[in-house]
């Protein structure tokens, strides 16, 4: 069987892809990743696809690891196929598209020079990305003609290319929209930006370029993008379509994008116009709370007790007698309450994303959603935990349980590969996926239990007074040592699971 490209294209798509291949290059994208794909790939799809739209897109991987994907894209011309599944006003709705937006695809390893070149073009408007939250950091690096390795030194490096090729001119600044889930991910990626200016030398006129004549918009994303399917549903749509595509993505219906900008904006990117859930907005703080604390937070609460209970997927987990109502109960009960906003609008969102959770053509694993659960906890749960423990408050079972959950995932030992893994309340293995000094850290507070014969109490307010995981001393909030101790003793007696 063929594999996705120009040559399986229908003649209207076969045109449609040569005038794409002629657009001009509007949006430089950092990220081969799925959501890029299954998101602000499919919304400028939606815009071409309407006349609203004549730019096009070139993407190139964050880190030399992509290499693969990239590499697999531009074989397929740029081409990948869109699914998108589950309910849309409570009716089924199964999509699929093929996606062309992309002109260029190239490794910017290899092809730095084009990767230039595109940065120094007047065409150029806006740059996305998605490195994760881990992309966005400051790494020292010596400045070199290039290639630079890290996303945030490779825009220090291409801005200032920029800034040089049209002297600073005032129109010559660009838009960024980093996608990556941090707060106010625009003004941290700024900042890194300026850093690497600092570090290589960048004259002032440039500092204040980058800052007066570039936006760095602060976005908020929502969309749950699976990726790559099963491979039985995978190789089913195949044979459906008469063509492999190893680029395949899936992702649901619903999608909210809500960037702190002014509305004029759509004069650049026409996404209110096309349709699209997108919101300009002057304050993005309470989007990002709503979305990390309740959608963001359930996901991190059921994840690590998820996998203890042996269950693999979110909707498996909604669907589990014991643990589906405990996330429910503390999602309205308990993080609800914790947040200052309206509490009927809040109950009325957690109930859209209980009903996107139980989509039933999603299968969203909760190995994937654990992967750096310590930076997910600090960023999802802990702030709602801590408005009870800094208030003096008793924090209440549910978030107290899913910390339990996740010090008892966390139960780690070192194996002879150099990977860290668990062992479930079942006795089975399972793979533990974090940042290197986080594991060594935890492994080490748990191996002291069995080494010096500590009571599991002990362990524990040691974890919780670790300011390193944290960023915080979680030890001095009321009776949360008890109320975690107890919980992970009831979890290991099977006493919440049965
Ligand atoms: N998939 C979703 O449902 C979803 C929804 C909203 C937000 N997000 C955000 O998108 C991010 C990526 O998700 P995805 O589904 O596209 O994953 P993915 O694995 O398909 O893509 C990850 C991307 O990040 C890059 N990357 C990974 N580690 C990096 C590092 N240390 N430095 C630079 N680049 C790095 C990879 O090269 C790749 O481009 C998530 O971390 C999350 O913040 C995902
Ligand atoms: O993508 P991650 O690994 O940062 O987090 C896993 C999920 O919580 C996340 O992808 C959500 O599905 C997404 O944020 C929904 O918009």
């Amino acid at each position: 069987m063929k594999t996705l490209s120009e040559r399986t294209l229908g003649l209207a798509e076969r045109e449609a892809l040569e005038a794409l291949q002629n657009a001009p290059v509007t949006i430089l994208q950092i990220g081969e990743g799925n959501f890029l794909r299954g998101f602000v790939d499919w919304m400028i799809q939606s815009c071409r696809a309407q006349g609203l739209y004549a730019g096009s897109i070139a993407v190139t991987q964050p880190r030399p690891e992509g290499k693969a994907k990239i590499d697999q894209l531009a074989r397929q011309d740029g081409l990948y196929t869109l699914v998108t599944q589950g309910l849309e006003n409570g009716a089924p709705v199964s999509r699929k598209e093929t996606i062309q937006v992309f002109s260029h695809v190239f490794d910017p390893y290899s092809e730095w020079a084009r990767l230039r070149d595109i940065a120094v073009s007047a065409d150029l408007q806006v740059v996305v990305s998605n490195t994760t939250e881990a992309g966005i950091v400051y790494r020292p690096e010596e400045l070199t003609d290039g290639p630079i390795l890290s996303y945030p030194g490779k825009l220090a490096f291409l801005l200032h290319e920029r800034f040089q090729a049209f002297q600073g001119a005032p129109d010559k600044g660009l838009v960024l929209l980093p996608c990556e889930l941090l707060e106010r991910n625009g003004d941290a990626l700024k900042q890194v930006v300026l850093r690497y200016a600092e570090d290589w030398n960048f004259p002032e006129a440039f500092k204040t370029w980058v800052a007066e004549h570039n936006r760095f918009l602060n976005s908020l994303v929502d969309r749950i993008v699976t990726g790559y399917p099963e491979e039985a549903r995978a190789e089913a749509w195949f044979a459906e379509w008469g063509y492999r595509d190893a680029m395949l993505c899936t992702a649901e219906p619903y999608h909210l994008w809500a960037i702190e900008a002014e509305p004029e904006m759509e004069a650049l990117l026409p996404l209110r116009k096309a349709g699209l859930n997108v919101h300009w907005t002057d304050d993005l703080k309470p989007y990002q709370q709503r979305k990390v604390r309740i959608l963001n937070g359930a996901h991190t609460w059921m994840s690590p007790i998820g996998i203890l209970h042996g269950v693999e997927h979110v909707r498996e987990l909604l669907e589990h007698p014991v643990l589906g109502a405990e996330v429910r109960r503390t999602v309205l009960e308990e993080i609800v309450p914790s947040l200052p906003y309206d509490a009927e609008e809040l109950r009325g969102y957690a109930a859209s994303v209980f009903d996107r959770f139980g989509n039933p053509y999603i299968r969203h694993r909760l190995a994937d959603i654990a992967m750096n659960s310590i930076s997910k906890f600090n960023a999802r749960l802990l702030p709602s935990i801590r408005s009870y423990g800094e208030s003096g408050k008793l924090v209440p079972i549910g978030l107290a349980l899913s910390l339990a959950g996740l010090l008892r995932y966390y139960k780690i030992e070192k194996q002879a590969d150099g990977t860290y893994a668990g062992t479930s309340l079942e006795g089975l293995p399972y793979a533990v996926r974090d940042d290197a000094r986080v594991l060594e850290r935890l492994a080490g507070h748990w191996v002291r239990q069995s080494s010096e014969q500590r009571e599991l109490g002990d362990v524990v307010s040691g974890l919780l007074a670790d300011a390193e995981l944290w960023g915080t001393d979680m030890s001095v909030w009321q009776d949360l040592n008890q109320s975690v101790t107890r919980e992970i003793e009831r979890m290991e007696r099977g006493g919440r699971d049965v």
